[in-house]
């Protein structure tokens, strides 16, 4: 079984997270991993923050000669901007001069103006706290750097042992909708990379450009949605038997559990409840060896398990509740009516979202993947995966989707 947990605040000096129940002989380097950390900062409507903070990564722990050891994970997402907030952040007691010091300071000011839509208010009633500092330095998303940086190793164990490439692309940003075309493969990533909004079509970029210019200018901020898929997996992780062991019931909580997507969609999701039976499935022709698919409506699940098409999931992100224009609210000092924090803020931040999604679709599928073939190695793990794929019979799909080559997407 894969875990995963993280530690840390995101104006504190880091983050921590640790990953636990990976076999050894996973290639990873720190570079790799600062590689998918600067994909998650790009993206067109971040606030200014993504532009002077850096993230420092270290790995602490389970990790020789870029490889990992079959202990737990750990890495360290280091805070460039810590020295700033060493005071208000500070983890022990401060001394009477700090903490007069501290009194006179704006930044550590306390925030009784909660926002609509953040972990504010609902946040400072459940802990205790009459300031939403305690409660948003842990809500943020920042937290997400470090979901990535575990992510970028389960990618690494996905494509180790099966081959198998996790893509993500931005689908929608407020009403802008990306132009209908094939769906990105592994051979496609840098050029979705490259995109400001991380959509495949030059269209759908200067049209999800456009809207949040758009929304920027009237003091307001958006949301959108991002599909993650994953090319490459066997038929069979996760199972029918139990609802808490359904690979998609899975990835939903695990989507959820990103700050602000209110949504998740298997395949064709909502779309295919307004079908009908014999236009929303799949149907299935020989191959020899195996059956071949005339579509991919079900995102690659049935049953709670892969069906060895491409996995396809997406996530609506709901708009950033800091919104510039700031909405009305309660100062909770004075109990009377207010407008909410609205300082700097993201008016967008769908295609960093994107680049969480893959991370997060990429530890639940390495924990299934693991639950399937067990194993201490990577090898092992390898070894397991061939010997069931060799035991799938003619009338069985005998091999994961191939990977496509750029140009080659699923329709
Ligand atoms: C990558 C990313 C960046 C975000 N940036 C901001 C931001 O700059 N300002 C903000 O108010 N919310 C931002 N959010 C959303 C909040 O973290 C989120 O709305 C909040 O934690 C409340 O959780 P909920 O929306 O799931 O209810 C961001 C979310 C993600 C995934
Ligand atoms: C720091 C990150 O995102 C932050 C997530 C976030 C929020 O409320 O979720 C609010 C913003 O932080 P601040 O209020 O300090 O400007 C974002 O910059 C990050 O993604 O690394």
């Amino acid at each position: 079984m894969l875990r995963w947990i993280t530690a840390g605040e995101s104006h504190g000096p880091a983050l921590v997270a640790v990953l636990e129940g990976l076999p050894a002989g996973v290639p990873v380097t720190s570079a790799d991993i600062a590689t998918q950390l600067a994909r998650r900062r790009l993206g067109y409507g971040r606030g200014a923050r993504m532009s002077f903070e850096q993230d420092a990564v270290t790995l602490l722990g389970g990790v020789r000669h870029g490889v990992t050891l079959g202990g737990p994970v750990a890495v360290q997402v280091g805070n460039t901007e810590w020295p700033k907030w060493e005071k208000v952040m500070a983890p022990d007691p401060v001394d009477d001069e700090t903490a007069a010091q501290l009194a006179a300071s704006a930044r550590n000011a306390p925030l009784t103006r909660p926002r609509p839509g953040h972990a504010d208010l609902a946040g400072m009633q459940k802990y205790g706290f009459d300031d939403a500092r305690p409660v948003l330095e842990r809500a943020s998303a920042r937290e997400t750097a470090a979901r990535v940086a575990l992510g970028t190793v389960a990618q690494h164990f996905l494509r180790e042992v099966l081959g198998a490439e996790v893509v993500s692309h931005v689908v929608s940003i407020g009403e802008a909708d990306a132009v209908p075309g094939p769906l990105p493969t592994p051979a496609d990533r840098d050029a979705v990379d490259l995109s400001p909004v991380r959509a495949l079509h030059p269209d759908s970029t200067a049209a999800m450009v456009a809207e949040i210019e758009a929304a920027k200018a009237d003091g307001d901020t958006l949301g959108g949605v991002v599909e993650v898929l994953v090319y490459g997996l066997p038929p069979g992780l996760g199972s029918f038997v139990h609802g808490d062991r359904r690979l998609d019931a899975r990835l939903a909580a695990a989507l959820m559990g990103i700050q602000a997507i209110k949504g998740v969609e298997v395949g064709d999701g909502f779309a295919t409840a307004r079908r009908r039976g014999s236009a929303a499935h799949d149907e299935m022709d020989p191959r020899r060896p195996g059956v071949t698919r005339r579509s991919n409506r079900a995102g690659g699940i049935e049953g709670g398990m892969t069906n060895g098409e491409t996995l396809r999931v997406r996530a609506a992100m709901k708009p950033i509740s800091t919104v510039p224009r700031a909405l009305s609210t309660v100062d909770v000092a004075t109990g009377g009516p207010a407008v909410a924090i609205n300082q700097r803020s993201d008016v967008c931040a769908v295609p960093a979202a994107g680049v969480v999604a893959e991370a997060m679709v990429a530890l639940v599928v390495a924990d299934a993947v693991l639950e399937k073939f067990g194993g201490d190695s990577v090898t092992e793990t390898a070894r397991n995966a061939r010997s069931y794929l060799a035991t799938l019979t003619d009338t069985l799909p005998v091999a994961a989707d191939p990977v496509p080559s750029a140009g080659q997407g699923v329709a």
